[in-house]
């Protein structure tokens, strides 16, 4: 009795205690054994984690970064097809409306008709045709702020800041990881979300290669200042505007607005992207003759002032006409222009074992076609009642049923996923052909039909 109340003494006097046991009322009630530790709090990492809080399944999430906002999130995502299951697979009635919370219209519905629509345009000559995306009970696609996206999906989630997995062991009773600080996490079953570079892809198939599309895609954010979000969005869909000229593209793409949006200060965050085929290395890779790794690391040294002269040079030689020119033009040297690139990922199958991957981790691709993050949460949404299956506490599952379900997962997920990758290549290179073929395979030209239409440029060029 007395070494009981000692116990408990000490434990109420450590100041973590009770928040800890408010808030990890999962994991500290089951065994390391029976819970799945999820490596990376990305999108797919943390719809994982949000499904399984869902079914009661013990987890852990171990992302690299040191807190929540150590690291910018960059570009917006649109997500589309994925809202009602995602919706649907997760505890929602303790987090805020997830369209009024990560969408940029919190302003009100009429700004928010606005904030949503994209417009697609000849950029020599200013044509130019809207898409409105808002009918409320039709939403075809939310641009949704990805550090929103983020920290939304992390409601509730138990997450150790600051552990790179850097080593994974796998044995009968569990997996073990450990990461670079030499903490060690066990668990039961081990998911690698952990993007393209995914170092539990690493230990699962070691001799997984990636490969890199010819696409050079150069991009700046940028924060605008009220009066000059003003006039650019006074002729251009703020969610996404996109300018076909010349087999280039150049997009400008919100990120958040700035609120209240009328006050003065900064409007918002925008980022521009001028994406272009490099045909040399297109022929190289058509003969078998690259994987685009290397031409990925020539690129990739460049440095941003590089990198923004050949912007300008493609922007003057094409004739891109304003505003977007003008946005692309007034970028700062406090801007950095940054490159990105078209990694693929092709995973045929996994070996058996209690290690899987979901998302990037498991099938990057290009973004052009825009569903790799949907996949990355439906990913998610598949597994995660799979593993409730399996893993109800207090059983200790042996390997062999391990393997079973993920096989189950597996078998829907990497065919899903070779699918759209093949699609979305095939996407990117009719983009960068010609403005009709890509507004045929993106579905546009329907919606075209419906939209409204407006012109903006040089009128006698129409
Ligand atoms: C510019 C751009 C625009 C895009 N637009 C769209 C779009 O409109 N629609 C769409 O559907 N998709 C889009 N995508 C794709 C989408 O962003 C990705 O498919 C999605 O983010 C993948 O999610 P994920 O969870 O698999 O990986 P990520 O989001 O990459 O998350 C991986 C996480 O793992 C962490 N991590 C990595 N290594 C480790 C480690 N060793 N230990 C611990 N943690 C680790 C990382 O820090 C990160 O937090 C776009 C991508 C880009 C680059």
């Amino acid at each position: 009795m007395a070494t009981t109340s000692k116990r408990l003494i000490f434990l109420y006097s450590c100041p973590n205690f009770k928040t800890k046991k408010k808030k990890k009322p999962i994991n500290s009630m089951t065994s390391p054994s029976n819970r799945v530790l999820i490596v990376g709090a990305g999108l797919g990492g943390l719809t994982l984690a949000q499904s399984l809080r869902k079914l009661n399944i013990p987890h852990l999430v171990l992302e690299r970064d040191a807190s929540a906002s150590s690291r910018g999130q960059g570009w917006s995502i649109g997500i589309s097809w994925i809202i009602e299951p995602l919706l649907a697979g997760i505890i929602t009635s303790d987090k805020p409306d997830l369209r009024s919370t990560c969408a940029n219209y919190a302003v009100g519905h009429e700004e928010c008709v606005a904030l949503q629509s994209s417009c697609f345009m000849d950029g020599t000559t200013g044509r130019m045709v809207q898409k409105d995306m808002t009918k409320f009970d039709e939403v075809l696609e939310l641009r949704v702020s990805r550090r929103k996206l983020r920290d939304w999906l992390a409601i509730g989630v138990d997450i150790e800041w600051g552990k790179t997995v850097s080593s994974v062991t796998e044995n009968e009773g569990g997996v073990v990881v450990q990461c670079s600080d030499g903490t060690v996490f066990e668990g039961a079953v081990l998911v690698g979300a952990d993007g393209v570079t995914s170092q539990v892809r690493q230990h699962l198939l070691p001799d997984c290669k990636t490969k890199c599309l010819p696409v050079t895609v150069i991009s700046a954010q940028r924060r605008l200042s009220y009066d000059h979000y003003a006039e650019v969005t006074s002729t251009l869909a703020p969610a996404a505007s996109v300018a076909y000229a010349d087999r280039i593209l150049l997009a400008l793409t919100l990120i958040e607005l700035h609120s209240p949006p009328r006050s003065s200060g900064p409007g918002a965050d925008f980022f521009w992207f001028l994406s272009s085929i490099d045909k040399s290395e297109q022929a190289l890779q058509e003969a078998g003759q690259s994987d685009g790794i290397e031409w990925m690391e020539r690129q990739a040294a460049k440095s941003s002032s590089d990198r923004f002269s050949e912007v300008l040079k493609i922007v003057k030689d094409t004739g891109i006409v304003d505003p977007l020119k003008n946005v692309v033009e007034q970028t700062s040297s406090e801007e950095p222009v940054t490159q990105i690139f078209m990694r693929e990922v092709t995973i045929n199958s996994f070996p058996e074992g209690r290690v899987t991957l979901l998302g990037d981790a498991a099938h990057a691709m290009s973004i052009f076609h825009g569903v790799a993050g949907n996949h990355a949460m439906l990913d998610a949404l598949k597994l995660g009642p799979i593993l409730a299956s399996l893993l109800l506490p207090p059983e200790v599952i042996s390997t062999k049923e391990v393997s079973a379900a993920l096989k189950v997962y597996a078998d829907e997920m990497l065919p899903r996923n070779l699918q759209e990758q093949t699609a979305a290549r095939k996407s990117t290179f009719a983009m960068h052909r010609s403005l009709a073929e890509w507004q045929g395979l993106s579905g546009l030209s329907a919606a075209h039909d419906k939209s409204e239409r407006r012109v903006w440029g040089n009128e006698d060029s129409k």
